[in-house]
C-alpha cells in the first residue's frame, strides 16, 4: 500500500501561479519510468504557469554532475533557472551497486543544492522491484514526478519569501 505523499503543502500559495523556470534533469536508465515521472513534473509546472527545460543523462549517478555543471553555467550568466527537479529510477540488482548509485546520487545532488542554494525537488525512485517503481511513477501530476515539481516550486516560493520586504 503506497502512502501518497501530500507533496507540497496544500495551502493556497502552493497552488498559486508562479514565475519560475525549472531545469528537469532526467536520468533515463529506465525510459518508460522516466516518461511517467516527467509527465507528472511537466503537468505540475504547466498548472502553475512555470516554464521549464529538460536535460537527459544516462543514469542517476550523472544527476549531481549535471546539476553542478548547470549551477556553474548559471553563476557565469550562461543559463538561468530558479530550481531543478531530479527524475530517475534505481532498481536493486544483485550487487552493492544499488547502494553506490542511490547513496551517491542523492548525497552529492543535495551537496550541490545546498552549496549553490538551488531549490531541488527529488524524484529519484529507489526501489526493489519494477512494480514498485511503476506504482510511484504513474499517476501523472499525482505521482512522484508531480510531487518533486511541487516541492521544487514550494522551495522557490519559500526562498523568495525571505527576501520579500516587510515594509
Ligand atoms: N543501475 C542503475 C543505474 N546505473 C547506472 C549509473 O547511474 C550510471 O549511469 C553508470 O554507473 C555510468 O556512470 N542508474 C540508474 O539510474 N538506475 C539504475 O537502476
Ligand atoms: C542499481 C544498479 O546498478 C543495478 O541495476 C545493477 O544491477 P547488478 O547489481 O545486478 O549489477
Amino acid at each position: 500500500m503506497i502512502q501518497k505523499t501530500p507533496g507540497a503543502p496544500r495551502d493556497e500559495k502552493s497552488a498559486a501561479p508562479i514565475r519560475a523556470h525549472i531545469l528537469f534533469i532526467e536520468a533515463r536508465y529506465y525510459d518508460d519510468i522516466a516518461d511517467m515521472l516527467i509527465e507528472g513534473a511537466i503537468a505540475e509546472c504547466k498548472k502553475r504557469g512555470a516554464t521549464y527545460e529538460r536535460i537527459a543523462v544516462p543514469g542517476a549517478l550523472e544527476i549531481p554532475q549535471v546539476l553542478a555543471a548547470a549551477a556553474d553555467a548559471r553563476s557565469a550568466g550562461r543559463t538561468a533557472f530558479d530550481g531543478a527537479v531530479a527524475l530517475g529510477c534505481v532498481i536493486r540488482g544483485e550487487t552493492a551497486h544499488y547502494d553506490i548509485v542511490c547513496n551517491n546520487a542523492n548525497h552529492w545532488m543535495m551537496d550541490v543544492a545546498m552549496r549553490q542554494n538551488i531549490p531541488v525537488g527529488n524524484a529519484i525512485l529507489t526501489v526493489d522491484t519494477r512494480e514498485q517503481a511503476v506504482a510511484r511513477a504513474e499517476g501523472g501530476i499525482t505521482g512522484k514526478g508531480g510531487d518533486a515539481a511541487r516541492a521544487c516550486l514550494r522551495l522557490i516560493e519559500a526562498k523568495r519569501a525571505f527576501w520579500e520586504t516587510t515594509a
